[in-house]
């Protein structure tokens, strides 16, 4: 008996959500993998439903990390700053083509001198969030550097890797057409899906978020499926040698 209350109505994904823009995307196909849909009908997810997926946000401080999270798991969004300490952390529950889905979402502190707490954090992750403030191009250029530490506790061949650019709502058109070319740049090279966000307006937070949990949910069916027909081919192979 599961002692969980059902998942909310507004985090139902039945459908892949998309990216934000194509030059820097994971990937452009427009529904869920087929071996994926497959398994999700046939109830052959295995342990994707009990686990729970991490996701670490890291960037620069005050690039609004924090406030991301706030405005997607509390609706709530509050313009004064007050740093992170080490890390914090929220979760979120989905159900994506009938399977449940949790995500913990990793908070971590921008400020260099908490910086070494958050970083004994970043280990196991499924996705790293890299986060910047598009009216500020310095937060841009160390995201690379948040990337590097980022995966020295991680295995860079399987993590899911995201650039968010945050307070959209603060920069002019013309601004921020500029920075958004020098983005789409970085998010290629680091292999990124890039986004950008406003979590004083909501602009793009519930579809960043759903991308992100849509893609991991993805990612882990079908590593499941994969460990599943190894174990299948393991058994051939004792059976007949
Ligand atoms: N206008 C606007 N302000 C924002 C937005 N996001 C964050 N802010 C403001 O930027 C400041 C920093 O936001 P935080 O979310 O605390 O930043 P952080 O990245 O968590 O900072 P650290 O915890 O120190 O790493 C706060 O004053 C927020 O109100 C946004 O989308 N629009
Ligand atoms: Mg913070």
């Amino acid at each position: 008996m599961s002692v969980l209350p059902p998942v909310r109505r507004d985090r139902i994904v039945a459908e892949l959500p998309q990216c934000f823009k194509k030059e820097a995307c994971l990937h452009t196909r427009e529904i869920f993998h087929s071996m994926v849909t497959r398994a999700c009908k046939q109830q052959r997810t295995g342990t994707v439903g009990f686990k729970i997926s991490k996701i670490i946000v890291v960037g620069d401080l005050s690039v609004g990390k924090t406030c991301l999270i706030n405005r997607f798991c509390k609706d709530t969004f509050d313009k004064n700053y007050k740093a992170t300490i080490g890390v914090d952390f929220e979760m979120e529950r989905f159900e994506i083509l009938g399977v449940p889905f949790s995500l913990q979402l990793w908070d971590t502190a921008g400020q260099e001198r908490f910086k070494c707490i958050a970083s004994t954090y970043y280990r196991g992750a499924q996705a790293i969030v890299i986060a910047f403030d598009l009216t500020d191009i310095s937060s841009l250029e160390h995201t690379k550097q948040w990337l590097r530490e980022a995966l020295k506790e991680n295995d860079p061949s399987s993590v899911l890797l995201f650039l968010v650019g945050s307070k959209k709502d603060l920069s002019s058109p013309s601004q921020y057409a500029l920075i958004e070319k020098d983005a789409i740049m970085v998010a290629k090279e680091m292999q990124a899906e890039y986004w950008s966000v406003s979590s004083l307006t909501g602009e793009n937070v519930k579809d960043f978020f759903f991308r992100l949990a849509s893609l991991t949910f993805e990612t882990s069916v079908l590593a499941e499926l994969e460990k599943t027909n190894s174990r299948k081919i393991g058994d051939i192979v004792r059976k007949y040698f």
